[in-house]
């Protein structure tokens, strides 16, 4: 279960040089407020520079926040980082950022020693991770000359090596073909049928709409609308969650 509660972040961002340099204030996050449930995907959608990926990374602990806090399965992110992390699985997309000398074997168990896991208990879960994505073939080779699919196969099996009950996705499918693209797509389904509380940020609304139960829509750091697909278009008179979407940012821009 995940539980935002007024999270904030401001960024301070030094412009100009010299006599002329001044601070300005960036205004990434603005006192967001949802929830998550166990068993439930809820979409993030917004533009880019919206906030997702700040929200996303203060749940995470990679950043602190300016004001207000989120509880991970009630543990705060303020007050005990370190156990929050222990909870927490987060999948980017793009470059996934392994370690090119390192085996497949190796970077997925380097993730599990920073999770604190025992090292038969990464030996024991990485055997069984590698069946289930298919990559016995590759697992003792160096990821360096690895295909953008096999790569993002090892990254999976990272960030679940220490089987956590939240998984945070950020644009987890940007630069992947379709096959790849389908690979996260049912990765996420199976996160919530494991009664994983998920959060899948997006700015394809086709994908959202397919993925998630709910959809939280976030415009200039602002969660402007929370609800299920349906509620969103029978709310806004709208055919499809493009059109909703449009209608709410779609002027501000
Ligand atoms: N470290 C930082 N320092 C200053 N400003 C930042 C920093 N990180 C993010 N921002 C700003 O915060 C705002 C929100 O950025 P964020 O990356 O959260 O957006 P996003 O919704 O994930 O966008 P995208 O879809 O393009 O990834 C943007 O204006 C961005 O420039």
């Amino acid at each position: 279960m995940i539980e935002v509660k007024k999270l904030s972040k401001i960024f301070k961002d030094v412009q100009g040089k010299g006599m002329k340099k001044s601070t300005k204030e960036i205004h990434a996050v603005k006192e967001i407020e949802f929830s998550v449930k166990d068993g439930e995907v809820l979409g993030l959608l917004g533009e880019n520079g919206a906030g997702k990926t700040t929200t996303l990374r203060m749940l995470a602990t990679m950043l602190r926040p300016t004001a207000g806090t989120a509880l991970i399965n009630g543990v705060d992110i303020i007050k005990a980082p370190e156990q929050v992390r222990n909870q927490i699985g987060i999948l980017f997309g793009g470059e996934v950022g392994l370690y090119d000398k390192l085996t497949a074997r190796e970077n997925i168990a380097y993730f599990g020693a920073l999770n604190n896991m025992e090292k038969h208990e990464i030996d024991i879960r990485i055997e069984m991770l590698a069946k289930k994505l298919d990559m016995i073939d590759y697992l003792d080779r160096r990821t360096g000359k690895f295909s953008k699919g096999m790569k993002q196969k090892v990254s999976i099996a990272r960030c679940i090596v220490h089987d956590p009950q939240v998984m945070l996705f950020d644009e987890p499918t940007s630069g992947l073909d379709v096959t790849a693209a389908r690979l996260i797509h049912d990765f996420i389904k199976e996160c919530r049928d494991m009664g994983k509380a998920v959060i899948f940020s997006s700015h394809t609304m086709t994908e959202v709409e397919k993925l998630c139960d709910r959809i939280a829509i976030i415009h200039k750091g602002s969660v402007i609308v929370v609800g299920t697909a349906l509620e969103l278009k029978e709310k806004y008179q709208c055919e499809t969650i493009e059109d909703v979407f449009i209608r709410l940012v779609g002027d501000g821009r």
